[in-house]
């Protein structure tokens, strides 16, 4: 058993009662043991102390939606709407994807989200056997699903369906736990009713949750309403989506009628400001959703479509916007936004004992450097983290009680190689030859 002591930090705890405290916190192997402001036990009974001068710690971000390989796409079709950005720029580029293009992109992902803080993420793509290799290697923890599109032949709708099932029993609870899996019907139009209810079926076999995007535009639910004679969510509840525990990524365009529908099946909405302001899709009815007591959290969507996977920025999005759109300046505080991109987006994925500095809880958790002048007057952190920090403040990460990132540099992954096989990926994809 390994222990690891960090004194003279600040802990945001995210717990109810206090949430900063100022002390130490103890590590013994994946687990939180202690935090609190004296030492628990004498220095010498620990085999690792590290001094936190200087730096905030906090539970590791999680984003609750991403298309990790996407990474390769970053800055290939930017100004353009849903979709005319799939059809005509996303998906004629990922037909071409190898296993070994999701690999880098997904290593790239990876990277860049470790580094900045994002400790757990959600991941609906093709050839996930690839991204969750990459995942075990990294050390990072992610929830994982085949996204499926069935806009395709009867057999080849078969063979997805039966692929995303294989995966899902394959991974879940692999990486020591660190992987979990669900089922994702893509989105209610590009999945044939039938086919989302095979899918369904399949969750209900295998006992997974669902993932699906939905009423992300509001083209996508006046076309619905005009093929199925329903909106998004009356649809997919016809279907029995919601007879599984459900997350769906979007949800912008709801009726007040939705919201309550959404709460009656207890579905989790994976708020994505980023990416719906980039493709202008609109902007998510995030306090009437609370309101409600929906949990919400957060996710960046892919980097094509955002363009980078930071979690601060889609937290300080979250506390600004519905500032802005409401009128209201207390609509989303900052200890909101922070809940939202920590402990509910844990909660949300079926993770509870993640997304909180509390002993019992699964050692994720971040440091940022605030020896820095955006962290000065050293105040109130909670303002600080959503209204003044990036992703670049984050120093060190650790997962599952594990160092993966150290004073700025991953230790379990190789960064050149993944910089230099992203960049040969792209060229190769595109044509581009860039100096
Ligand atoms: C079937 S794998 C996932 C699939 O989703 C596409 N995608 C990426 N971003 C979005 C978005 O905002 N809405 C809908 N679909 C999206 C991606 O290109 C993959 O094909
Ligand atoms: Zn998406």
């Amino acid at each position: 058993m390994t222990k690891t002591i960090i004194t003279n930090g600040v802990f945001l705890t995210l717990n109810e009662h206090n949430p900063i405290i100022r002390g130490c916190m103890t590590i013994e192997n994946n687990l939180i043991t202690y935090i609190g402001e004296q030492l628990p036990e004498p220095l010498e009974l620990f085999d690792e102390k590290i001094d936190g001068t200087n730096k905030l710690f906090m539970p590791g971000l999680v984003n609750t939606h991403n298309h990790a390989a996407m990474s390769l796409l970053r800055g290939y079709g930017d100004d353009l709407a849903l979709q005319v950005w799939l059809q005509e720029k996303m998906w004629p580029m990922e037909g071409q994807f190898t296993a070994h293009d999701v690999r880098s992109g997904t290593l790239l992902s990876i990277l860049e989200m470790l580094k900045g803080g994002t400790t757990t993420f959600v991941d609906m793509y093709d050839h996930m056997n690839e991204v969750a290799l990459a995942v075990e290697q990294s050390g990072m923890r992610a929830c994982l699903t085949r996204g499926v599109i069935g806009l395709c032949p009867p057999e080849v709708q078969t063979s997805k369906l039966v692929e995303a099932r294989q995966f899902a029993l394959d991974w879940h609870g692999k990486a020591g736990g660190r992987i979990t899996t669900m089922m994702s019907p893509h989105a209610p139009y590009t999945c044939p009713p039938d086919y989302i209810e095979r899918i369904v079926e399949v969750a209900h076999e295998l006992g997974l949750p669902i993932h699906t995007h939905m009423s992300e535009t509001a083209r996508e639910v006046q076309e619905n309403t005009e093929q199925y004679g329903a909106r998004p969510v009356a649809h997919l509840a016809k279907l029995g989506l919601f007879s599984r525990p459900a997350i769906v990524a979007h949800a912008v365009h709801l009726t007040d009628e939705e919201i309550d529908i959404l709460a009656q099946y207890d579905v989790r909405v994976s708020h994505n400001p980023g990416s719906n302001l980039k493709l202008a899709s609109g902007i998510a009815r995030v306090p009437e959703l609370l309101r409600k007591g929906i949990k919400v959290s957060l996710g960046t969507d892919g980097p094509a479509s955002n363009n980078n996977l930071d979690m601060f920025e889609e937290m300080r999005l979250a506390a600004l916007i519905h500032k802005g759109v409401s009128g209201d300046p207390t609509a989303i505080p900052a200890e909101a936004a922070i809940r939202m991109g920590t402990l509910d987006g844990a909660k949300s994925i079926w993770l509870d004992d993640v997304g909180a500095l509390q002993a019992g809880m699964k050692a994720d958790f971040i440091a940022l450097d605030v020896d820095q002048p955006h962290f000065f007057p050293k105040t109130n952190f909670i303002s600080h983290v959503i209204y003044s920090a990036s992703a670049k403040d984050v120093t060190d990460v650790w997962i599952d009680g594990r160092r993966i990132v150290k004073d700025g540099s991953c230790l379990t992954l190789d960064e050149e190689k993944i910089l230099f096989e992203a960049q040969s990926c792209f060229e190769r994809l595109t044509g581009a030859t860039v100096q």
